[in-house]
């Protein structure tokens, strides 16, 4: 099979975010960049462009993000480099695109969709806390079965807490404030659709809200415009759920899978059937120590 025969689908966890840095569970908490994380965005697009010039691949003409500002900074980096021009973001609630797409097309700009769906998991209790703190209360296993497992989950989050900065909270180095963005004000779109946001998620459940999407919009587009590739910036979770979908990664095996920080990795569908060909990271070596760093995120000061 030649590169031409496949769908590409070009899939980067944003660059390192404000919360990441200080080893703190971030989730839905809306956390920036650092400038660590847009260099980090800046090397993606010149490995993506590389590998499009040597292999004679049209650049992506469509990206998705999910409704979390890292990834909207981590594809608004990337596209810029990439020199494709403006684009346009596109919140959605639909896993049904082709209407919202018809329209933007005729505007002749890049669409970037953007879906709840592809956010992070939702971290429950966990979120805003230290990595090294969880880990010292909860035990190894228990510690590593929550973030890792297919069906761990974390305690759910108290929205009312959450949505209020209190005022001995210690909060981080950078000032951040640690709390959820209010979803009234946030997530308008979902809420009136309807959509039930979590309160805390295992992978299992982010699988299910996502493959919807993936298969409906993502899949069904490109099948329908016969795209070369397309471009999806998301999170460690959904990028593992992406993983867990599409190449079939066995319940037991996800539970060993870490994805690094604003490292492209290639998914190539055989565009006759969209069926699995074969996965691989542009920078292996590096997406290799940094999948690692992030597995041990929480035990560095504690082992
Ligand atoms: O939400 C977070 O804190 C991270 O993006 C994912 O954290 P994890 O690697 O501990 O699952």
């Amino acid at each position: 099979m030649t590169v031409g025969d496949t769908f590409k689908l070009f899939i980067l966890r944003h660059g390192q975010s404000e919360l990441n840095s200080e080893n703190i569970f971030c989730g839905w908490i809306d956390a920036k960049l650092t400038e660590k994380g847009k260099s980090q965005a800046r090397h993606s697009a010149k490995l993506i462009k590389q590998y499009s010039d040597t292999n004679n691949i049209t650049l992506p003409q469509i990206g998705y993000t999910s409704r979390l500002v890292r990834t909207e900074q981590t594809m608004d980096v990337l596209l810029e480099e990439l020199e494709l021009g403006h684009h346009n973001r596109i919140i959605t609630t639909d896993t049904d695109i082709s209407e919202e797409l018809h329209d933007i097309g005729l505007r002749g700009q890049i669409p970037v969709f953007q879906t709840w769906r592809l956010n992070e998991r939702h971290y429950g209790s966990w979120q805003g806390q230290r990595k090294p703190k969880v880990l010292k209360e909860y035990g190894k296993e228990k510690y590593m079965y929550i973030r890792r497992d297919y069906d761990g989950k974390p305690p759910k989050v108290d929205l009312n807490l959450e949505m209020v900065q209190e005022e001995n909270d210690q909060g981080s180095s950078t000032g951040y404030d640690f709390k959820e963005p209010n979803r009234r004000l946030k997530y308008v779109s979902e809420e009136i659709a309807n959509e039930l946001l979590p309160e805390s998620e295992s992978l299992c459940e982010v699988v299910t809200r996502l493959r919807p999407f993936l298969n409906d919009a993502i899949l069904s587009i490109a099948r329908k415009n016969h795209q070369e590739s397309c471009v999806i910036v998301g999170h460690g979770s959904s990028v593992r759920s992406l993983l867990k979908i599409l190449e079939g990664v066995s319940d037991k095996d996800i539970k060993d899978v870490d994805i690094p920080n604003g490292i492209p990795l290639v998914i190539e569908l055989d565009r006759r059937n969209f069926k699995f060909v074969r996965k691989f990271y542009l920078d292996p070596e590096s997406a290799k120590v940094n999948a690692q760093m992030v597995r041990d995120e929480g035990f560095e000061k504690n082992s």
